[in-house]
């Protein structure tokens, strides 16, 4: 996996085949690396995995799982054998959770003989505000704060890297040691809506702060032309940095 990974596009669609027909109208799908959540696994199960790596897809597999250890760690095995390159645990789960997470990867793959998926803690959701922080999870450490402690209690789990806002990555990326990634959805053109998202950033922006990929599903899967929209987020994202 380079520094650098792709623009990974968040397939949230109900089905295999408004899915498959999504990557299709790509020109080169091998190319692509693609996000499958919850909505999508929950209806089509480990078939739409192998579906979109029959067409070179790369795979983001994204459950966020969350649970007691033992549990995590059992599924975790499963999701292991699936041959998919990235995977999400709660970071909130606890240390001893991620790291049964992230035995549990190494397990299935190596039972599957499949390259083991790096394992993401979910730090605090990119929908969450510093209010809904401090008001409904009741955690008095500011927004930042928060995440770059939840980094670095998955580091120490054996974790791969985090998923969070590109908004926090600068100020936890020199407290992490070089390799440990950081993915960052919440992406949105200026003229895009936020939705649901709360803390957003621009793929430029994003890129300019460290993150190491962007997660981008509706600016690209409800736009008029997606290929399109698709070109354009990237060509932002790779755009060289200038010191
Ligand atoms: O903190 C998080 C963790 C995961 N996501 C996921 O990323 C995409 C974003 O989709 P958009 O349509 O670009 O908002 C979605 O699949 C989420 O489940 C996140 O947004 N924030």
């Amino acid at each position: 996996m380079s520094a650098n990974l792709p623009v990974i596009i968040a397939l949230d669609f109900p089905d295999a085949s408004t899915t498959l027909n999504f990557v299709r109208q790509f020109p080169h799908p091998e190319n692509l690396f693609c996000k499958v959540g919850m909505e999508l696994y929950y209806r089509e199960g480990p078939a739409i995995v192998r579906d979109l790596k029959d067409l070179g897809v790369q795979i983001f597999l994204d459950l966020k799982l969350h649970d007691i250890p033992n549990t995590v760690g059992s599924a975790a095995r499963i999701i292991g054998q699936l041959g998919v390159t990235l995977t999400t645990v709660h970071a909130l789960g606890g240390s001893k959770m991620m790291a049964a997470a992230k035995q549990g990867i190494l397990d299935g793959a190596a039972a599957a003989g499949v390259a083991p998926a790096k394992v993401l803690a979910i730090t605090q959701l990119t929908s969450t505000s510093p209010a809904a922080l401090r008001d409904e999870q009741q955690i008095a450490t500011p927004l930042p704060e928060s995440v770059t402690h939840l980094a670095q209690l998955a580091a120490q789990s054996g974790l791969d890297g985090v998923v969070s806002s590109a908004a926090e990555v600068a100020a936890m990326k020199p407290q992490l040691s070089a390799g440990f990634k950081f993915i960052t959805p919440g992406i949105r053109l200026k003229q895009n809506q936020t939705d649901d998202q709360v803390r957003v950033m621009t793929p430029d922006a994003a890129r300019r702060a460290g993150s190491s990929g962007i997660v981008v599903g509706r600016p690209i899967t409800q736009a008029a032309d997606p290929v399109a929209a698709y070109e354009e987020i990237k060509r932002l994202w790779e755009e060289p940095v200038h010191e």
